[in-house]
């Protein structure tokens, strides 16, 4: 899990050409990172990195920060809640202790609904009372939306496997055959531990390159380790997805083999979330919350899929807010103001991940908006269609029609992009689609000028403020 914050960027990759554009969406997660460099010899710049360094630290609500960060694993008293999934997990895992057989399990539920936060506390007690038996008990957990194949997840394993040991994953990355990696990992297992528990979290984003989703052949693998007397220990697989209806996805092999025990996690109300809230509240200085904060966190929280996620890093959005403006308390303006930036950031994500075509579409009423630098709040599709001919010409792609422009445009008002409205343009003169962009023009041109296959535009600047006005004029005179 990343640390997400208001701000941050998810930037989509994207490498396909221009024109091989209709109906296909090119939507990518990557994580940008920015780097940047800092010289250390500060001579003749104004400030002096060794003065700032020792300078008294900044002032600031937070107390103890990691206490609202997503990624921290938290002490067992701060979980509220969940008392039957957390029963259901202890009971499976228990035998383990007595180096019994442990079922597999399946954890479904939205996001942030505590699935990998029950898994990962009672596994942690697991390993605790193990080693106290003189025991080794193993949780090798990965994510599965980065591998891609079943062959990199069973690296993912061997790495998780001999991240704590003295030993080398003993295998190259790429090169081996998934069986031979499987066979590592086996004797990894063997050798070192004596009962093991593999997590994959978002075990469905382990779709991989074929038809058939690799999911089905990671799960087919690792759940017969015992039966094929690859380990004798306890070993079991724990998946966690969101895709409540996954088993039904399975192929039948990895049916036969894979049947776990489904515990569901439903989401949150703004009653649970608060109780969460409040058991992180000494995340700040004692008097550094105002009594609102943390009922307005909850409430936005659970309007938002009840993700706890999402509600820990509102509050900790807001406590930032108030350091950055200087504030000595988070008061309820910090916590919509986050809020809002956490909408916009989420808006232009989704910008960013649009299919080329769509993107096309949404960038020419921007570019109307801004370069016809009209006083009017609603953007007529006319002009805003002249410019998407430009536009595709430009850059080389197939212009639609006027039709699946305006439906393009206008689908985009369900994920909040703007809205849209037939309106007169004065007696007589008939009904015309108009646009209200939800976000400022600059930065959804912005946002998509970030895909290379547009860099041509920023070259075109004046010829795309010339239409924009004319067009702009000739409809509204
Ligand atoms: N019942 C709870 N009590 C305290 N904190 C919680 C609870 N449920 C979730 N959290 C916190 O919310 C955040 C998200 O929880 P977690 O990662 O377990 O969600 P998840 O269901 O696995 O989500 P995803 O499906 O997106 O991976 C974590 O910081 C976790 O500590």
């Amino acid at each position: 899990m990343g640390d997400e914050s208001p701000v941050t960027d998810n930037q989509t990759e994207q490498s396909e050409s221009i024109t091989e554009v209709p109906g296909e969406h090119g939507e990518s997660n990557s994580e940008e990172s920015t780097s940047s460099q800092t010289t250390l010899d500060d001579s003749g710049s104004g400030i002096s990195i060794m003065d700032e360094l020792q300078s008294e630290s900044v002032e600031t609500v937070f107390e103890n920060k990691d206490l609202v960060r997503p990624d921290t694993i938290i002490d067992e008293d701060r979980i509220v809640g969940r008392d039957e999934q957390l029963k259901t997990v202890i009971t499976n895992l228990k035998p383990a202790l007595q180096n019994h057989g442990i079922p597999e399990m399946l954890l479904t539920g939205p996001s942030g609904t505590g699935k990998s936060l029950i898994i990962h506390a009672v596994c942690k007690k697991i390993v605790e009372l193990s080693e106290a038996q003189g025991m080794r008990f193993g949780v090798f957990s990965i994510n599965c939306e980065g591998p891609g194949t079943t062959s990199r997840a069973v690296y993912r394993l061997i790495q998780e496997a001999t991240a704590n040991i003295d030993e080398e994953p003993g295998v190259p990355e790429s090169g081996v055959s998934t069986d031979q990696k499987l066979e590592r990992l086996w004797e990894i297992m063997r050798e070192h531990y004596d009962g093991v528990i593999f997590v994959l979290d978002e075990v469905d984003m382990l779709d991989g390159p074929y038809s058939e989703p690799e999911y089905n052949s990671l799960l087919y693998q690792l759940s017969r380790a015992r039966d094929l007397g690859r380990f004798d220990g306890p070993v079991s697989v724990t998946a966690i997805t969101n895709y409540v209806d996954f088993m039904s996805d399975l192929n039948s092999r990895a049916n036969s083999s894979f049947n776990p025990d489904e515990i569901f996690f439903e989401d949150y109300d703004a009653t649970q979330l608060r109780h969460i809230l409040r058991n992180r509240e000494d995340a700040f200085k004692p008097e550094a919350l105002a009594d609102d904060v943390v009922p307005l966190v909850a409430a936005f929280g659970s309007q938002t899929h009840g993700d706890a996620r999402k509600a820990i890093d509102l509050l900790r959005w807001s406590g930032e807010l108030a350091d950055k403006q200087g504030d000595e308390r988070v008061e309820e303006s910090h916590v919509r103001t986050a809020q809002d930036r956490y909408d916009s950031d989420r808006k232009l994500r989704h910008i960013g991940g649009l299919s080329t075509q769509k993107k096309l579409c949404i960038f020419a009423v921007a570019a109307t908006d801004h370069y016809s630098n009209a006083s009017v709040d609603w953007i007529p599709a006319g002009p805003s269609y002249s410019l998407y001919q430009f536009v595709c010409d430009t850059l080389g792609a197939d212009s639609y029609g006027r039709e699946t422009f305006v439906n393009h445009v206008t689908e985009q008002a369900t994920y909040g992009i703007l809205e849209f409205d037939r309106r007169g343009r004065g007696r007589g003169k008939g009904i015309h689609m108009h646009f209200d962009l939800a976000e400022d023009p600059e930065s959804i041109m912005e946002r998509i000028l970030e895909d290379d296959r547009f860099a041509n535009l920023e070259q075109e600047e004046e010829m795309m403020r010339s239409i924009a006005k004319s067009k702009m004029n000739g409809f509204l005179n």
